[in-house]
């Protein structure tokens, strides 16, 4: 179970993405002489899956000799990857979606080596334990437990280690083990800010609202449905039939199934809703506002178009994550829900697995063992 305080610590570390990324002191000085201890970190190379251009699952590549990350800024940490959740933007990056943009916001210093985003290291969330801080960091020390949900403009945690700005990072709840840790960072991010930040969902004003979750049994969805349950919100969702047990298990008041025909007429029959979150998209929003309550602060919030705008605007971008620090810190009980759980060597049946849809929550990779981790 995760708890609220923790949730908002790895929100609002997100807040300050960037904010302090200034080349300092730290990148000149040799790699090794920057390092504390153990000679086996004074490596330049490290296993990882990588692609090395877009396309399916057969770009996927394992190599014992990916380039080892370098700290080149003073607030950077390297974090030793235990466990790397995946998600659809993982099989939608690896496809090529969103490459302009990202190759834009993707730093010089870290593709000088090839000229290009390649090769590339997919995997957006990560848990492990840190490896070595750069010289500015004071909130963390070699050793800590941290999560965090990696942007997607920087080498991904399908690796034995990845860098970070320590302020993407946060301390792992010692509560979660590095399996169920990786499953959340992502998804909590980017159900928070669309709820929260856009949505202008709160602890305390939700008692008496009613929230439409348009794809309740996937990684967003079902930290959503907890979410809003635990501020006591009523709250319906749409899913397949086979899931309603599950997501009512996840606190879902109402359940409507989706493949039971079209789903705007069982939905038009209930009362309107004060919120609605699409994880679905397509035709959604062509029925789905008239499912609001007729007052202005009836919300509509999409996570579906268009993609990549909307994750950077909700999942990523910095500004959007501020509101979370002003969230109370009442415990709020969160299940992290891992699907299923693939070795390093399965990195390509994992992606089968998100690409193959269906998802009843998250997959997550595990790439070493350790904390609980068995
Ligand atoms: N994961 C993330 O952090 C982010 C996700 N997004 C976007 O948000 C959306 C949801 O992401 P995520 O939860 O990770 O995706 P998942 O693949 O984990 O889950 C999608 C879920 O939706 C269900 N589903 C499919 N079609 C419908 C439908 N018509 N009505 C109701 N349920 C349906 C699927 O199950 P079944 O087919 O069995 O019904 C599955 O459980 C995606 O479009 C994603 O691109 C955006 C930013 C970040």
């Amino acid at each position: 179970m995760l708890k609220m305080t923790s949730l908002r610590r790895l929100v609002h570390s997100r807040v300050l993405l960037h904010l302090s990324e200034s080349p300092g002191v730290h990148s000149s000085l040799p790699r090794c002489a920057r390092l504390l201890s153990t000679s086996s970190r004074c490596r330049t190379v490290m296993p990882a899956w990588v692609i090395d251009k877009y396309g399916s699952n057969e770009v996927l590549r394992f190599t014992k000799n990916a380039s080892f990350p370098i700290i080149n800024y003073p607030n950077e940490v390297i974090v030793k990857v235990f466990a790397a959740g995946l998600s659809p933007i993982d099989v939608a990056m690896r496809g090529g979606y969103g490459a302009a943009t990202l190759s834009m916001k993707r730093d010089p210093l870290n593709i000088k080596q090839s000229g290009s985003e390649f090769p590339l290291v997919l995997g957006r969330d990560v848990s492990g334990v840190i490896m070595e801080c750069g010289l500015d960091v004071k909130h963390f020390r070699e050793g800590d437990e941290v999560w965090a949900a990696i942007p997607p403009w920087k080498q991904g945690s399908l690796a034995e280690f990845v860098l970070l700005s320590a302020n993407e990072v946060s301390h792992k709840p010692k509560c979660l083990s590095h399996i169920e840790a990786a499953a959340i960072p992502y998804v909590a991010t980017t159900a928070w800010s669309a709820l929260v930040n856009t949505g202008g969902l709160r602890k305390d004003n939700c008692a008496n609202k009613r929230i439409l979750i348009l794809g309740g049994s996937g990684g967003v969805g079902t930290f959503a449905v907890q979410m809003v349950k635990a501020w006591g919100a009523h709250v319906t969702v749409t899913c397949s039939q086979n899931a309603e047990q599950f997501l009512r298990g996840l606190g879902a008041d109402h359940v409507v199934d989706y493949t039971a025909g079209p789903v705007e007429e069982p939905l038009s029959a209930l009362e309107k809703f004060d919120l609605i979150l699409d994880n679905v998209g397509g035709d959604t929003e062509s029925w789905a506002l008239k499912l609001l309550k007729p007052w202005s602060g009836a919300k509509y919030v999409t996570l579906v178009t268009p993609f990549m705008q909307n994750t950077d605007r909700l999942g990523v971008a910095d500004g959007m994550m501020q509101s979370a620090a002003t969230v109370a810190s009442k415990a709020l009980k969160i299940r992290p829900v891992v699907e299923e759980t693939f070795s390093f060597s399965q990195v390509p049946q994992a992606f089968e697995k998100v690409e193959k849809g269906h998802a009843r929550g998250k997959t997550v990779v595990q790439i070493s063992k350790g904390g609980d981790d068995v």
